[in-house]
């Protein structure tokens, strides 16, 4: 009997990314990206791992459409390598790049599966990075005329796409953090690129509109609650900062706002660089908002001076102390963040519509007897589905569901060390294993519900 029941075309699904599945990085014409120079620059990514092979879904996809099929998902996220398609970032089209994806969404709707294009999901091509990246505005108009090819060729059959993958992870992972792609450490330079990507998912929805009649479109974005330390006023100040700094960044811009003025303040001379009528672009209406929810971020006073936030987030450990369940990534499990976080973007924002495009965790997966039992992932997705299901109930928009992730992948930083999947990946033959919580997921999507 099933309790919590979801409503009906529910759209469940996986999600995967180009850089993190494919493989083939020297095939059918695609260019290098700044993930391919990255990974192979000695000391960014665990023991060297890199994207060349991944998961050779570039060769394995017929089979991974099959395990898609047999899961009974109505939907699948994937993202398309841009450096397929336009190998030197803008220029000469790569008509073989085009016709893997071609090939692909085919399959996808015989097997009638959805699909959900993510344009771009962290894999510059090399070429754009050498003419400055995302730190230079004309990446964000390269990213417009790339999304017009693309939806020129899919948008007669693909009809969900979304521009960005967290921008906020590109910008300040990649340019302030500098442990992901192109591993610059900058505030200056982050805060410039997160304008210059907003600006880029501007330009790119009318493009896709355009091409793709009757298209849904739509960005996401790795949004969290922010929960202070302690309830001490420094605590509670430094979780507002974080909360601009994570969020309403991204938000308010997207939905018509503009940027936060504490955060204007806060950044002072490191806020962005805008032309007259990039907000306008940036405030484009969109169809749906894709959520990336994977733990709230708990967060302390910081005085250091070398912090223009003046917040820093609470150490795995602490958060283990506290009793916290913790994920392989030392992410804390937190399902009620779900549906805070729902809550909240329903109460603030009011989205037409909401996709969860991503959602998941890393567990220390063991191949015992030629199975994987993976409880601890059946009970974080039940968690989390249960929370989701409590927000659908107190109003929240919510029309689908994807887990991060299909299969086994390239973690970035962490390379193949971390496994995320539904399916377990025998890196030694590439073989293809499902995990248990595959054909625990496999009996939610057919129950559309969970049934305890
Ligand atoms: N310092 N630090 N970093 C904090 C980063 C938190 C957000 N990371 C994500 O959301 C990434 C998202 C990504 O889309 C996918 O490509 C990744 O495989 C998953 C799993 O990691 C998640």
């Amino acid at each position: 009997m099933v309790e919590r029941r979801f409503p009906d075309g529910f759209l469940w699904g996986t999600a995967t990314a180009a850089y993190q599945i494919e493989g083939a990085v020297d095939e059918d014409g695609r260019g290098p990206s700044i993930w391919d120079t990255f990974s192979h620059t000695p000391g960014k990514t665990f023991e060297g791992h890199t994207g060349d092979v991944a998961c050779d879904h570039y060769h394995r996809w017929p089979e991974d459409v099959h395990l898609m099929q047999q899961l009974g998902a109505p939907a699948y996220r994937f993202s398309i390598a841009w450096p397929r398609i336009l190998p030197q970032g803008t220029g000469q089209v790569n008509q073989r790049g085009l016709d893997f994806y071609d090939r692909l969404v085919d399959a996808l709707l015989q097997a009638e599966i959805t699909p959900f294009v993510t344009l771009y999901h962290w894999d510059l091509p090399q070429a754009l990075q050498d003419r400055g990246g995302w730190a230079a505005r004309e990446t964000a108009e390269a990213f417009a005329a790339y999304a017009d090819v693309v939806a020129r060729r899919l948008g007669d059959r693909v009809k969900h796409w979304i521009t960005h993958n967290e921008p906020w992870v590109v910008a300040f992972v990649g340019h302030f953090l500098g442990v992901h792609a192109p591993g610059i450490q900058d505030a200056r330079i982050a805060i410039q690129v997160s304008h210059h990507l907003l600006l880029s998912h501007g330009h790119a929805v009318p493009a896709i509109r355009a091409a793709s009649p009757d298209a849904q479109v739509g960005i996401t974005l790795n949004l969290s609650p922010v929960r202070p330390a302690t309830e001490a006023e420094e605590d509670r100040l430094a979780a507002q900062r974080y909360d601009g700094f994570l969020n309403r960044w991204f938000l308010d811009p997207l939905f018509g706002r503009g940027y936060p003025q504490d955060m204007l303040a806060t950044y002072g001379e490191l806020a962005p660089t805008a032309q007259t009528g990039d907000l306008d672009a940036i405030a484009v209406p969109i169809d749906f908002l894709g959520v990336n929810y994977y733990t709230p971020a708990f967060v302390r006073y910081d005085a250091s001076v070398l912090n223009p936030l003046k917040a820093i987030l609470v150490p795995p450990e602490e958060l283990q102390a506290a009793g916290y369940e913790l994920t392989e990534m030392g992410w804390a499990i937190v399902p009620d963040g779900l549906y805070e976080l729902l809550i909240r973007l329903q109460r603030d924002f009011a989205p037409s519509t909401i996709y969860i495009t991503e959602n998941g965790a890393a567990f220390a997966d063991q191949l015992e007897d030629g199975a994987v039992r993976d409880p601890k992932r059946i009970a974080f997705l039940h968690d989390h589905f249960a929370a989701a299901h409590r927000a659908l109930q107190d109003g929240v928009p919510l029309r689908g569901y994807f887990v991060w992730s299909l299969m086994d992948n390239f973690e970035w930083a962490h390379g193949y060390s971390k496994r995320f999947g539904l399916i377990y990946i025998d890196y030694e033959t590439l073989e293809r294993i499902p995990k248990e919580s595959y054909a625990w997921y496999s009996e939610v999507i057919r129950a559309n519900g969970l049934v305890q």
